[in-house]
């Protein structure tokens, strides 16, 4: 989170980091007490390690009452999504167990219409992602409020040049932006999560490079479809 604030503790109970081998690789968002939205291009990263979920965290490092690190029992990246593509960069994670829920630990509304957010339209993104173009990393949750920004101003030549679909969404970038290590997370626009947070170009906070989201609206037959079919 480039030019943003370091989030009130636990004001986000929702928020999860995805790790491996104890790293912060990616952020994502529970959606049950089991189920947790993320981006696909997040497993890129992961080798044959084992990946974990952190759920009640505010610090990385810190003990916290209600911090747990979950286990996976299953991926379920979008069919379509792959490496390089931008398009349907989506990935449910079953936990192996239901987390408690609690104070710090609960669940967020995703949007389950597929009607676009007015531009314009103040929303908030949160993660531990760099909080520098150098690349500095968090400790502790931060976020920033962004504005939607239209799809035809996004799709100009000087920026996306007709790249985003009616799939995606995008917010302004100027300063303040999402970037590297957020990816996964929830753009949450009226406490609801609308969109989650596309491994954007390697450029953050540049105004010409625009915030890139994946929308959750288009995809929610599908997430309703892996969490009905999936077992355990
Ligand atoms: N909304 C923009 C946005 C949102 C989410 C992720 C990113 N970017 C990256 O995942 C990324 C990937 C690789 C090298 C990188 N270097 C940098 C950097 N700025 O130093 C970013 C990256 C950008």
């Amino acid at each position: 989170i480039l030019r943003g604030e370091e989030t009130t503790p636990h004001q986000r109970p929702y928020m999860t980091s995805l790790q491996v081998a104890g790293e912060h690789i990616c952020g994502g968002f529970l959606i049950s007490d089991q189920w947790v939205l993320s981006a696909a291009h997040c497993l890129e990263d992961v080798g044959n390690e084992t990946l974990q979920v952190l759920v009640g965290a505010h610090s990385l490092s810190e003990p916290e009452r209600n911090k747990r690190l979950a286990g996976v029992q299953e991926l379920f990246p979008h069919p379509n999504s792959s490496a390089g593509n931008p398009h349907d960069d989506l990935l449910l994670i079953q936990l192996k167990e239901k987390v408690s829920i609690n104070s710090d630990v609960q669940f967020l509304a995703f949007q389950r219409q597929d009607r676009d957010v007015p531009a314009g339209t103040p929303c908030e993104v949160a993660g531990w992602g760099i909080i520098s173009n150098t690349g500095k990393r968090p400790d502790k949750l931060h976020q920033v409020e962004l504005a939607v920004l239209s799809r035809a101003t996004c799709n100009t030549r000087t920026h996306y040049d007709g790249a985003v679909t009616e799939k995606l969404m995008c917010t302004e970038s100027k300063r303040k932006d999402s970037c590297k290590g957020d990816s996964g997370g929830p753009l949450v626009c009226n406490g609801v999560a609308e969109g989650v947070v596309a491994t954007g170009s390697r450029i953050c906070g540049n105004w010409k490079k625009p915030g890139i989201y994946t929308r959750i609206g288009p995809y929610v037959t599908w997430i309703e479809s892996v969490l009905a079919g999936a077992h355990r």
